[in-house]
């Protein structure tokens, strides 16, 4: 099922867009661009706020078991850092040796600086004791030298099966009011144009759209036609087949280790679930022995800086923000903050806006642009957040997002609360932008990587 992460190929054209290798970062990071200058180190209130409470970003060094991700995507490599043995404890102040050179004035720091040594000067990776992680990990990819994937990891079986038993179960409850309509097209039915009828309602009532719609219609017809079929139930199978077959080019993994830091822009328009996502996503990333940093880009909202605050304190991490600044210069000082500090993956928060908001738009180009004079091949990913429950509607938001900053990844969120979940469908016909995570509830555990497979037997079961 799958069998696509087993052995990732030394050159796999399905892989995600190349994007340009890291330069070693800068320590200390470079001087302002002249563009962001003035953002940068606007009025600078009195003086940063940096918590002092000591918080060690890093999860427990005994790293989590093995997980099946881990297994499906071989020997992931140790980053050099996650792996360090623990610092020696430090007094609970913050550490300007590491943060003023890089933050100016006007930034806040939430929680305490990084107990972190960059990866240059981290000694050889050691072998932490093994512990059973609470929670399924995201099958992200690790990026490793060649050699490294010919290794099997060994994950204890059980454990695997739990935790995908766990998900499948959460997938097919949160899936339930876009599957109630598919479910039942097929007991004891006749194959006849009775059938095609209700199947193509329950699909455009899911909100697959009319393209996606008519494609599965025609190929089930096919199908049915070509290997004479008689039995509904082998119709189902069909249609099973003919799903997967259309998702399967949304279902892509994240890489990381590849970049040093990763940079994550986060979009999306507002509600659909960004800053619960990146909370989510650290916390997976946690899991894979990756740093994280967060950037408070939304400036506009005091409520979304606290809530990212909140997340950031949950998950022991270092929250970078500023007291409506310029969400440019929040992206800029926190990559250039996580070069300094040798942290893994930084995730940039910023504002909802529709796309039809323009100047909005623009400002998020912006961003983008400014985080590449921090960093010169990021941000490596840009991810578009979308509330399934949107409908029809995300389609457009995927156009508009994609053309503005080019997407690498979307993450579709509240399948739990919607029958619209026909929408994959739709983006998978229109525009196959990468589905990285679905969200099926609130939990941190909730929000999984898409399987096209998994999504559709959820579907129809
Ligand atoms: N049921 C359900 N709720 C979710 C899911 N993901 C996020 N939410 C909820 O959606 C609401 C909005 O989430 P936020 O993360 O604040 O959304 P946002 O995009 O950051 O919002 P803005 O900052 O206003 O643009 C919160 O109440 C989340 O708990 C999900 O997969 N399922």
């Amino acid at each position: 099922m799958f069998s696509f992460f087993k052995k990732k190929p030394k050159s796999d054209p399905n892989s995600l867009p190349e994007v340009q290798l890291d330069t070693p970062p800068v320590v200390p990071g470079p001087a302002l661009p002249t563009e962001t200058l003035p953002e940068v180190s606007t009025p600078a209130p009195d003086i940063p706020e940096i918590q002092d409470k000591p918080v060690a970003v890093e999860p427990p060094l005994s790293a989590p078991k093995r997980s099946w991700l881990d297994r499906l995507t071989h020997k992931a490599v140790e980053p050099e850092g996650p792996l360090a043995p623990p610092p020696p404890p430090q007094p609970p102040i913050a550490e300007p040796a590491i943060i003023p050179p890089v933050v100016p004035a006007s930034t806040t720091i939430i929680n305490a600086p990084v107990q972190q040594k960059p990866a240059a000067s981290v000694p050889p990776a050691v072998s932490p004791p093994a512990f059973t992680p609470a929670l399924p990990v995201a099958p992200l990819i690790v990026a490793a030298e060649p050699e490294e994937f010919e290794e099997e990891i060994v994950v204890p079986a059980a454990v695997a099966a739990e935790q995908k038993r766990s998900w499948l179960t959460r997938l097919k409850t949160g899936l339930s009011k876009t599957s109630s309509n598919l479910t039942t097209l097929f007991v004891g039915a006749k194959i006849n144009d009775d059938l095609y009828e209700e199947l193509e309602s329950a699909l455009l009532v899911s909100d697959a759209g009319v393209d996606a719609t008519q494609f599965v219609l025609n190929a089930l017809k096919k199908t049915v036609k070509d290997e004479r079929l008689t039995d509904a139930l082998q119709v189902k199978a069909a249609l099973r087949s003919i799903l997967i077959k259309l998702l399967t080019p949304l279902q892509k993994p994240m890489e990381i280790g590849k970049h040093q830091p990763l940079v994550m822009m986060i979009a999306g328009v507002n509600g659909a679930g960004k800053t619960t996502t990146i909370g989510k996503l650290a916390k997976h990333l946690q899991a894979h022995k990756q740093s994280v940093l967060l950037a408070a880009g939304d400036t506009f909202r005091a409520a979304a800086r606290e809530q990212l605050t909140i997340w950031g304190e949950r998950n022991n991490v270092s929250v970078i923000a500023q007291e409506s600044g310029d969400p440019a210069a929040v992206a800029f000082d926190a990559v250039h903050s996580a070069q300094a500090r040798g942290i893994n993956v930084v995730m940039i928060d910023t504002a909802g806006r529709l796309p039809t908001q323009l100047h909005l738009m623009e400002e998020l180009k912006k961003v983008k642009r400014v985080i590449a004079k921090g960093m010169a091949s990021a941000p490596h990913e840009i991810l578009l957040v979308i509330d399934g429950n949107t409908g029809q509607n995300a389609l457009a938001q995927v156009k508009a997002f994609d053309d503005a900053l080019g997407l690498t990844g979307l993450v579709i969120t509240k399948l739990d609360g919607t029958a619209k979940g026909g929408i994959l469908a739709a983006i998978a016909i229109t525009r196959a932008i990468p589905v990285y995570f679905i969200g099926v509830g609130e939990q941190i555990e909730d929000l999984q990587p898409f399987d096209a497979t998994d999504f559709v037997d959820a579907l129809l079961r």
